[in-house]
């Protein structure tokens, strides 16, 4: 029997055809994700990543491997991340994930990393909103206006209501840019020319920069807030000051990667109380009425559920 081992190629476009409008089946693909990961009984196998410097260019390449057994399936995730790109007119993070059967070892696909990344990111913050935010959030601030702060905001106003969305970005005609973007599909967002004024009473606050020092302070944020820190993904770089740090709880999506990785937690020394899949298999406490920060590092097996979301979605459709 002819053996065709040929992985399918799914760029971009075709990765948006099959995951837009899927946020319900996205966000409860990754809740799973977390469940997985955070259980301890070796379903999900998934080691700190890798990265190497590229030092001349201020550069830095990731490599993401993971094991999912109830999925049947591995993935890498490689990507690069520069940080100077915009000045290039290009994407700071580029790269692709590669699907593998665990079965059998065939690579199934290799996928365009970026949408899946925005997407995967923003479905994991929902899940860690849906726990974690107030009831009835009404205002939405969103700090940066690149990639992350789009799919944030899609993913927030699919979620909720929100009498007010703000976004603030420190070049502020690319927050303006966003928020003409926006408001000519529809919506009603307002660009705000400082922190203070995009957060003063926001419920739910969004951190999406490459920012390496602190944005967010203390005293702008409403008590029983809650943060999604997305940024500031390495050991020297924060996005929130340590003393907005301390008087939170502090949850994240691994504990291990959290603790060698982010710099708003190893600089604040402050502890993770809980990974967000120990709150949604209900070993720890969700504290939605104090001020919560949820630190999203981004994990290989969010990178494999929504890969394989997609390349199950792109076979079907190969069947009718
Ligand atoms: N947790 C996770 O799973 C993931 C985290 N990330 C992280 O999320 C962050 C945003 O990524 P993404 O949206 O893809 O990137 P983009 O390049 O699309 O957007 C970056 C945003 O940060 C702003 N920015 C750049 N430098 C600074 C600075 N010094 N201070 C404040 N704002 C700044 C940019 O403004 P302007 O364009 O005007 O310069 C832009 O609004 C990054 O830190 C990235 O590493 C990304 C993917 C997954
Ligand atoms: O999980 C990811 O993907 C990323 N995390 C932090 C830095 C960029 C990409």
């Amino acid at each position: 029997m002819e053996f065709d081992s040929s992985p399918v190629f799914l760029n971009s476009e075709k990765i948006t055809r099959y995951i837009d409008g899927r946020w319900d089946s996205l966000i409860s693909c990754l809740e799973t994700s977390f469940v997985l990961y955070s259980s301890d009984d070796g379903q999900v196998i998934q080691p700190v990543r890798e990265n190497v410097t590229v030092r001349d260019y201020n550069g830095l390449l990731f490599s993401m491997p993971v094991c999912s057994s109830p999925h049947e399936a591995l993935a890498t995730k490689i990507i690069t991340v520069y940080n100077d790109n915009h000045l290039r007119g290009l994407p700071r993070i580029q790269g692709v994930i590669l699907l593998f059967s665990a079965v059998d070892g065939v690579l199934k696909a290799i996928l365009e990393a970026p949408v899946i990344t925005a997407k995967r990111t923003a479905g994991a913050t929902a899940v860690a909103t849906k726990y974690l935010a107030s009831e009835n959030p009404k205002i939405l601030a969103i700090l940066g206006a690149g990639v992350q702060a789009r799919s944030h905001f899609e993913v927030l106003t699919h979620l909720y209501n929100f009498e007010e969305v703000r976004i603030w970005n420190i070049h502020q005609n690319n927050g303006e840019k966003l928020v003409k973007e926006l408001n000519d599909k529809g919506f009603h967002c307002v660009c705000c020319s400082n922190v203070e004024e995009a957060v003063r009473d926001a419920d739910i606050i969004v951190t999406a920069t490459f920012s390496k020092t602190p944005i967010l302070k203390a005293v702008w944020v409403k008590p029983g807030a809650h943060i999604n820190v997305i940024g500031a993904s390495n050991p020297t770089s924060q996005e929130l000051d340590p003393e907005l740090m301390r008087s939170a709880v502090v949850y994240t999506d691994s504990r291990e990667a959290a603790c060698v990785e982010s710099g708003d937690i190893i600089i604040s020394e402050v502890e993770v109380y809980a990974e967000i899949g120990e709150v949604i298999l209900g070993k720890k406490e969700a504290f939605r009425d104090k001020t919560t920060v949820f630190k999203s590092l981004g994990m290989a097996v969010q990178d494999l559920v929504s890969a394989k979301l997609v390349y199950d979605a792109y076979t079907s459709d190969l069947q009718k």
